[in-house]
C-alpha cells in the first residue's frame, strides 16, 4: 500500500520535471514527444547509458548524484566524439517504495547541472517497478557536418593521451564502500568523484580539433583503449607508470606493496570519465595549448602500434592484464 509520502506519476513531470524543460522544443512536457528543428550545416550526435541500484551506483548513494552522474557520463560521451551538448531525454524506473523525497533530490541534482552544462530536459518517461531504482538518459549534441570524433581513426605512430586522472573512480568506489584505509579529506574527494565525476565537456572543441580518434573511460582505460584499437584496426601500447594519479590516488598506491597489481588494479577499474585520444605527433602542441588553457591536465601513455590489442608496459617488461574492465554479463 502506498505510504503518505506516496509519489505519483503526472504530479512527477509537472512539479519536478516540467522547469527543467527546454522553453520550446520540450513542449512543455505535455506532448507526446519532443520537436526540434534541424540546425543546417551541424550533425546530432545521440548517446544513451543507463544507471542501476547496485550496478552503477550503491544504494545510499543521495539520489541528487545519482541524477547528476546519470546526466555526466552521458556527456562524457559526447565530449568525447567533440560534441557540444544542448539536451537530453530521461527514463526514470521508481522503486514501489520511494517517495517525494528521493524524486525531489533527484531532479534537484538535474537542474543544479543543467546549468553547469546548459543542457535542457527534452522528454521521458516515468514509470514504476519491482526492481532496483533505475534510470536512463540520452544526451543530444551538435558536431560540424562530418566532424564528430570516432574511435576509429587512430593510426601506428600516433599518441595515446589521457585528460585527467586515472583510478580516482574505482578507488571512490571503494571509499564510498568504507574499504579505504585513507583519512577523511581524501576517502571523501574520491567519493565526490565516483558520485560525480567531471566530463571534459570544455576539452570537446580540442578534441575535434586534434584527435584522430577518441572515447571516453567508463569500463576501464585498459579495456576502453582496447575498443579503441580494435575499431582503429591498430595495437595500442601503453606505460603503466606513466598513470597519472591524483593525490589521494598517490597516497592510496603508497600503501600497497605490489606497484604493479595497484597500478593495474586503476588502470582497469572505470568510473574515470576521462578522455583517451590517438593524437598524430603534429597535433600533439596545440592539444597541449588548449590543455592548458583550460587547466587540465594532458599525460602521454603511448603509442598507436601496427598489430592489435593493449600491451602493457611497466619499467619495459610486459604486464599480462587479464581483466581489462567492467563488462556486464
Ligand atoms: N541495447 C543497445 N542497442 C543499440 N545499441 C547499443 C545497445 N547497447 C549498446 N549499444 C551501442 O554499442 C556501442 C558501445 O556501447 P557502450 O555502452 O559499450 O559504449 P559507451 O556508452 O561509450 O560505454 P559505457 O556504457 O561503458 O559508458 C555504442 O554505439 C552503443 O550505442
Ligand atoms: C555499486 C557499483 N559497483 C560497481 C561499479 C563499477 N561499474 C559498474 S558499471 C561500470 C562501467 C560503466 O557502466 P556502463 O558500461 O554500464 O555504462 C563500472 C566501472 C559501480 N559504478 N558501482
Ligand atoms: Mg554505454
Ligand atoms: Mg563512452
Ligand atoms: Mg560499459
Amino acid at each position: 500500500m502506498p505510504g503518505v509520502d506516496a509519489a505519483d506519476e503526472f504530479e512527477t513531470i509537472e512539479r519536478l520535471f516540467r522547469p527543467l524543460a527546454h522553453p520550446e522544443w520540450g513542449r512543455g512536457l505535455i506532448d507526446d514527444v519532443a520537436a526540434l528543428p534541424s540546425r543546417p550545416g551541424y550533425d546530432l550526435i545521440l548517446t544513451k547509458d543507463a544507471m542501476v541500484e547496485g550496478v552503477h551506483f550503491l544504494p545510499d548513494d543521495p539520489l541528487d548524484t545519482v541524477a547528476r552522474k546519470l546526466l555526466r557520463v552521458n556527456l562524457s560521451d559526447l565530449a568525447a566524439k567533440g560534441a557540444e551538448p544542448f539536451g537530453y531525454l530521461l527514463a526514470c524506473f521508481w522503486p514501489e517504495a520511494s517517495g517525494w523525497l528521493e524524486r525531489e533530490a533527484f531532479a534537484a541534482g538535474l537542474a543544479e547541472d543543467q546549468v553547469k552544462f546548459g543542457v535542457h530536459l527534452l522528454g521521458g518517461d516515468t514509470v514504476v517497478t519491482p526492481g532496483p531504482a533505475s534510470f536512463s538518459l540520452t544526451a543530444l549534441g551538435w558536431v560540424p557536418h562530418g566532424r564528430a570524433v570516432a574511435r576509429a581513426g587512430a593510426q601506428p605512430g600516433d599518441l595515446i593521451v589521457v585528460t585527467g586522472m586515472i583510478g580516482d573512480g574505482i578507488l571512490g568506489l571503494k571509499a564510498a564502500r568504507g574499504e579505504l584505509g585513507l583519512e577523511d579529506e581524501r576517502v571523501a574527494a574520491l567519493t565526490a568523484h565516483y558520485r560525480t565525476p567531471e566530463p571534459r565537456v570544455d576539452f570537446a572543441l580540442a578534441v575535434r580539433e586534434h584527435a584522430a580518434a577518441a572515447l571516453d573511460v567508463s569500463d576501464g582505460l585498459i579495456a576502453d583503449m582496447g575498443h579503441m584499437a580494435s575499431a582503429s584496426g591498430v595495437g595500442i601500447l601503453i606505460d603503466l607508470e606513466k598513470l597519472p594519479l591524483s593525490r589521494a590516488a598517490t597516497a592510496w598506491f603508497e600503501t600497497r606493496v605490489d606497484p604493479v597489481a595497484a597500478l593495474t588494479e586503476l588502470a582497469t577499474g572505470g568510473d574515470d570519465y576521462e578522455i583517451v585520444m590517438a593524437v598524430p605527433p603534429a597535433a600533439v602542441e596545440g592539444l597541449k595549448r588548449a590543455a592548458d588553457a583550460s587547466h587540465l591536465r594532458l599525460t602521454v601513455l603511448g603509442a598507436a602500434t601496427q598489430g592489435e590489442g593493449v600491451t602493457v608496459r611497466h619499467g619495459g617488461e610486459v604486464v599480462p592484464v587479464k581483466t581489462t574492465g567492467w563488462r556486464h554479463g
